[in-house]
């Protein structure tokens, strides 16, 4: 008989040692899960980008229930597990169930600690810990405006930058005079507080949390100073406690967490406890680089082999916050012990420091750029001796830039810090496995499967190995949980089946959830009206939501009208339709868009037909995976330097382009003139006017991801624009992943690429056909409101509408 591996707790470390005990000896148990949570296995790292709008929920599941299926695991969510019997070994459950192990592993984590004040048990506090928490503060986001966390740890500031996305404005209360105290010096601390700043945190800093106000939900927070701040939601981000009271009833030697020793092993025998949960040589954790070495060592002592012995581990900080690049391992503090090397470049907001102790590295700090950070890890953790290098071999120059040389990087470097994978691992799994995929390379070594910030690298180091046999298009990632095939087999599938709906689609390839998701339905409809051209007819549930209300959601749940106007031209006729209009529905806010449109924000659900039907005008797509604006400067029509008449290429763009479905929203800019008032420089495609012509910029962004257009073409005649911008947005069209913008679509598939395919002039007549086909299908999309009663009482009617 098999014999019985029961784990307490669902979670990051605890599923790990249970793939390395698989990966051991698939046969010697039969296996057991409880885990307090519904869901199964997910990758809590990923919680901030989920909050940050990045992904999504089930994007972060790491193993699906299919997976505890397939290797024979009996998983029980939502159940806890309230005392553990070592006598006769068994376990019981919330639920009264007694299950008996011959080894139990506990993996139980931590939970946020909340301050013990007045107050804090009021409705609107809460930690930052897990998909439920996650939850509240998206919903909160969307009825509240004002947002306190509490804590300028990696944690607090993380959530209040998906705070920020969700729309709230936010305080920071911190308690000591720096933030991340325990990562970073005050010098890094200091630039990090001013780009946070920047990004729109407001900071408290020294202030101590005396009372949280409120009757029962909380309207704000008191400080031991007296001073006070407004709040309708606290996030509580001021470290972690480890869940150790299941352990210690049932008389496990405890600490701050489970003690253990190098084997990873507890007090009592056949009980091993690993993660945050676990305290070893009186260290607990809240990384998972070294939850993960615990769980490897556990593996070989569950399966009896006890080679390996876990020794303790040195860890290095990265912030998942956009615009912000910062690193840090060791020591962090200058004191009379060690000797600091540091390049500070405040014009390019770069900070790097070593600290030294015996000419070996004791500490790394670096903000702005850390391109360095597993080189310089790699030798503080081998204490290499420095004393033949000069400083800037050690720190390259501040600032510089430039691809980085894979060939260079040693073959025992650690490129996923997460899960302490080297590049010779990863090398030696693509060469020794025929791994041609990010995703298989993921799955094979673990690279990039924690906080992900090392996959640009591991996918260079992809490339690299594969060298000419890379295939861009072949790079496989599955399109989304519901199914194992990557984007482009989908698209063939539709193709070579001939599938035309997107219910089809997902029946035919046999998705996992019959409804697909938020991710996969919108993508698939987007690829059958890109396949069928207009003979696809337009799937509008399966779009997401403000496309599918052909309006912009507004945080306090109304909507926003932006109506057409070529080229950013009006005239005094629709200016007076438009003021006449704000005025009868009492819009609230009427503005210029950063597009040069026209916005009235605010509008009512019921009142946005009679607002349209009013108004007359052309929907100007402000919401839409497609064309949304061409910006154009006032040219040569105007403007004394205008070499060429911008206003009216502007406008002839729009005309065509408008409403065509894209893999992203596009939009472009045209300037008659190099000084590019029109901001071409930074628009998907941009065009700036010459003497005699035309250049055309392409992939450019101007938004979080900011990124200058390249150069692509100089034409002479408008009529080779349009032919060029044409081919170039069909050829977009057809191979862009869903949600993959120009820029990022361009860099993935290389400038040199694009331009080469489409120098040949029989691929451009195509293409041009294609996206002329397809265009014949759009129609103005709030005519159909206007004039079909059913699609108005859908759609706009005060009923809830079902949000993707
Ligand atoms: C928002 C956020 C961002 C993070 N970002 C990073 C990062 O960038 N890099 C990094 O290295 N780390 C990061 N971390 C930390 C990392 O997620 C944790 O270190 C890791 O998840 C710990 O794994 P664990 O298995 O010990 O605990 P957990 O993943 O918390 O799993 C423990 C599980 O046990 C369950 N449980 C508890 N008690 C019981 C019981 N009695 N019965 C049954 N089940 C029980 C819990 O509900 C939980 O599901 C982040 C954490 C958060 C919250
Ligand atoms: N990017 C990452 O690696 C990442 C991201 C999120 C979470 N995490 C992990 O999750 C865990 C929890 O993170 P955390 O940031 O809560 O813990 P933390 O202990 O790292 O930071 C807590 C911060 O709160 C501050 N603080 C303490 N009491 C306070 C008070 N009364 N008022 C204001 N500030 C106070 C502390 O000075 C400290 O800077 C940690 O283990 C962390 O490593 C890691
Ligand atoms: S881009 Fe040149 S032509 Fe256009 S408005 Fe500016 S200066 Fe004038
Ligand atoms: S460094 Fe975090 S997943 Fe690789």
């Amino acid at each position: 008989m098999k014999k019985q591996l029961v784990m307490i707790g669902n979670g990051m470390a605890g599923v790990r040692a249970i793939e390395e005990i698989l990966k051991l000896n698939k046969e010697e148990f039969e296996m057991t899960i409880f885990g307090k949570e519904p869901y199964p296995n997910y990758n809590r790292i990923q919680l901030s980008h989920v909050l940050q709008g990045d992904t999504t929920v089930e994007e972060i599941i790491m193993n699906d229930w299919d997976w505890y299926k397939e290797n024979h695991i009996q998983l029980f969510t939502n159940e806890s597990i309230v005392k553990i019997n070592p006598e006769n070994k068994t376990v019981e459950s919330s639920n009264g169930r007694i299950t008996a192990y011959d080894k139990l592993i506990i993996a139980t984590g931590s939970s946020p600690f909340i301050l013990p004040v007045k107050g804090a048990e009021k409705q609107g506090v809460t930690g930052f810990r897990d998909i439920h928490d996650c939850e509240v503060m998206i919903k909160t986001a969307e009825s509240y405006k004002k947002a306190v966390v509490i804590g300028g740890g990696l944690l607090g500031l993380e959530a209040a930058r998906g705070l920020i996305d969700l729309g709230m404005t936010v305080d920071v209360v911190h308690l000591m005079p720096h933030l991340m105290e325990r990562q970073l010096d005050p010098t890094a601390s200091q630039m990090l507080q001013r780009e946070l700043e920047s990004q729109g945190m407001n900071f408290l800093m020294e202030k101590q949390t005396e009372e949280i106000l409120g009757e029962d939900r909380v309207t704000g927070i008191r400080f031991t100073d007296g001073s006070e701040t407004a709040a309708d939601l606290v996030v509580m981000a001021v470290g972690i406690k480890p869940n150790i009271e299941v352990a210690a009833a049932c008389g496990l030697e405890v600490n701050r967490g489970i003690v253990v020793n190098d084997y990873i092993e507890t007090s009592i025998p056949d009980i091993y406890a690993v993660g945050e949960c676990a305290e070893h040589r009186e260290v607990t954790y809240g990384l998972v680089a070294p939850l993960y070495e615990q769980a490897k060592v556990l593996a070989e002592t569950i399966v009896g082999k006890r080679e390996s012995t876990y020794e303790g581990s040195i860890t290095g900080t990265q912030l998942k916050v956009s615009g912000v690049d910062l690193y840090s391992a060791g020591e962090i503090m200058d004191d009379p012990s060690v000797k600091a090397i540091k390049v500070h470049n405040e014009f390019d907001g770069i900070y790097k420091k070593i600290l030294v102790r015996d000419n070996k590295i004791a500490g790394i700090v670096l903000y702005g750029n850390t391109k360095d950070s597993s080189k310089l890890f790699r030798m503080m953790m081998g204490k290499e001796e420095i004393t033949d290098l000069t400083d800037i071999s050690l720190l390259q120059k501040a600032g510089e830039e430039g691809a980085e040389d894979i060939g260079s990087i040693p073959a025992d470097e650690v490129v996923c810090g997460c899960n302490g994978v080297t590049k010779g691992t990863i090398v030696k799994a693509i060469q020794t496995q025929g791994l041609t995929t990010l995703n298989q390379v993921s799955g094979c070594t673990n690279a990039g499967r924690s906080c992900g910030r090392c996959k640009p690298l591991v996918n260079d180091i992809l490339m690299h190995t594969l060298g000419d046999s890379f295939d861009a298009s072949l790079a496989k990632d599955s399109l989304c949980g519901c199914t194992a095939l990557s984007r482009d087999e989908v698209v063939e599938e539709i193709r070579t089946k001939g599938l035309t709906a997107v219910k089809e689609v997902m029946n035919v390839l046999e998705w996992k959830q019959e409804e697909g998701c938020s991710k996969c339905r919108p993508a698939i409809n987007y690829f059958l009206g890109m396949v069928h051209m207009d003979a696809y007819e337009d799937d509008r549930d399966s779009r997401l939501v403000n496309e599918k209300m052909h309006a912009n959601i507004q945080k306090d749940g109304t909507y926003s009208v932006v109506p057409r106007m070529y080229g950013g031209v009006t005239n005094a006729k629709d200016l007076m339709k438009i003021a006449q209009i704000a005025e009868k529905y009492n819009v609230p806010l009427v503005k210029l868009t950063g597009g040069q449109r026209i916005g009235l924000f605010g509008v009512k659900r019921e009142d946005l037909t009679a607002v349209w039907q009013e108004l007359d005008m052309p929907s100007g797509y402000a919401y839409g995976k497609t064309l949304r604006t061409v910006k154009t400067c006032v040219g040569s029509q105007f403007c004394r330097f205008g070499t060429q008449d911008s206003m009216s290429l502007g406008m002839e763009l729009e005309k065509k382009f408008e409403r065509l479905d894209t893999p992203h929203k596009v939009k472009m800019g045209v300037s008659a003139c190099p000084r590019n008032c029109a901001e071409s420089g930074i628009k998907d495609l941009g065009y700036v006017g010459i003497d005699g012509g035309w250049e055309i910029y392409v992939g450019g962004n101007g938004g979080t991801d900011l990124r200058a257009g390249d150069l692509a073409w100089t034409v002479t005649t408008e009529a080779e624009v349009m032919e060029y911008s044409s081919a170039f947005l069909q050829y977009y069209r057809e191979t862009a992943n869903y949600l993959e913008r120009t820029s990022t679509w361009l860099e993935r598939l290389g400038l040199d690429h694009v331009k080469a395919h489409l120098a040949d002039k029989n691929i451009r007549e195509k293409l041009n056909d294609r996206l002329d086909q397809t265009l014949q299908r759009y129609n103005e999309p709030w005519k159909q409101a206007i004039e079909d009663q059913k699609v108005n009482e859908k759609y706009y009617s005060t009923k809830e509408v079902e949000l993707v």
